[in-house]
């Protein structure tokens, strides 16, 4: 891959920083150019919220930073380690430095229940069974899925749903949350409810990077980058209570 070499590498408290990255998509028609040569920095304890028109190239920022598409030039770093690179150092990375992510449709798996769903990738990261239920336990109840285990994702409602996603997304305690339109496909109820978690999880130090259409849903977080054709066109820092501690743990109270 290109290397441009022409930046100052990650600044300390960096959880993402991206040098020049770029992708261009290469369907069955004309090449489209999705990120055309971004940089950005998200700091720990920070709460970004992407945010602007449809194809303007949110959601393939957002798969770059994740590990789910790679750059076609340009640097990234995830918690101060290279992550551009060819696959398989770029997901040893990602392993290590860890990265939960929520999408719009939830993608939980149909035919595991909901303590399965929470479980796997702490299972899959080599947690124990004990340690992997205890985690599983910790954060279905912080989220007020308690009872709801060994539900199938088809028994609960999109909200709920959302909800056991985040607790898969955040059950090892990832560096970085990634959230694509979390709340894109939940009644307003459910949107409430999922902006609001993101929100506590927010203000104990979970650092998250989330894309939106939506400007309202964007407000949730404290900084807000319009993306436009493939660039940053703006990037405003919002007022807003500071992170009080790192580290995801207590009791969240979806009624408060
Ligand atoms: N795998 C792909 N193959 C070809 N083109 C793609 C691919 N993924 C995205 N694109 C195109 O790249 C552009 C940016 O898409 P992207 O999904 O990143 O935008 P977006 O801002 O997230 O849009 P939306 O809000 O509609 O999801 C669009 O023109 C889209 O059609």
């Amino acid at each position: 891959m290109t290397d441009p070499g022409t930046g100052t590498g990650p600044p300390p408290g960096a959880i993402v920083h991206a040098e020049g990255l770029t992708k261009t998509h290469h369907g069955d028609r004309a090449p489209v150019h999705a990120v055309r040569g971004v940089d950005l920095t998200v700091r720990e304890g920070e709460f970004v919220a992407v945010t602007g028109p449809s194809g303007a190239g949110k959601s393939t920022l957002l798969h770059l930073v994740g590990g789910l598409e790679r750059p076609d030039s340009g640097r990234l770093w995830i918690a101060g380690e290279r992550a551009d690179g060819h696959d398989e150092a770029r997901w040893a990375v990602l392993r290590r430095r860890g990265i939960g992510v929520v999408f719009q449709f939830f993608n939980l798996v149909s035919h595991l229940t909901v303590a399965d769903n929470v479980e796997l990738p702490a299972l899959l990261a080599g947690a124990g069974p004990r340690a992997a239920r205890a985690a599983r336990t910790g954060l279905l109840a912080e989220l007020g899925l308690t009872g709801r285990e060994n539900a199938l994702p088809g028994a609960l409602s999109g909200g709920e749903q959302q909800r056991v996603a985040l607790a898969r997304a955040l059950v090892n305690r990832p560096a970085l949350l990634l959230a694509d339109e979390p709340a894109g496909s939940l009644d307003s109820r459910g949107a409430r409810d999922v902006l609001r978690l993101l929100g506590r999880f927010h203000a104990r130090g979970q650092t998250i990077l989330m894309v939106t259409h939506d400007a309202r849903t964007a407000s949730a977080a404290d900084r807000v980058i319009s993306f436009f054709d493939g660039r940053i066109a703006d990037d405003t820092t919002l007022g807003g209570p500071a992170p009080t501690r790192p580290g995801v743990t207590g009791v969240l109270r979806l009624d408060d």
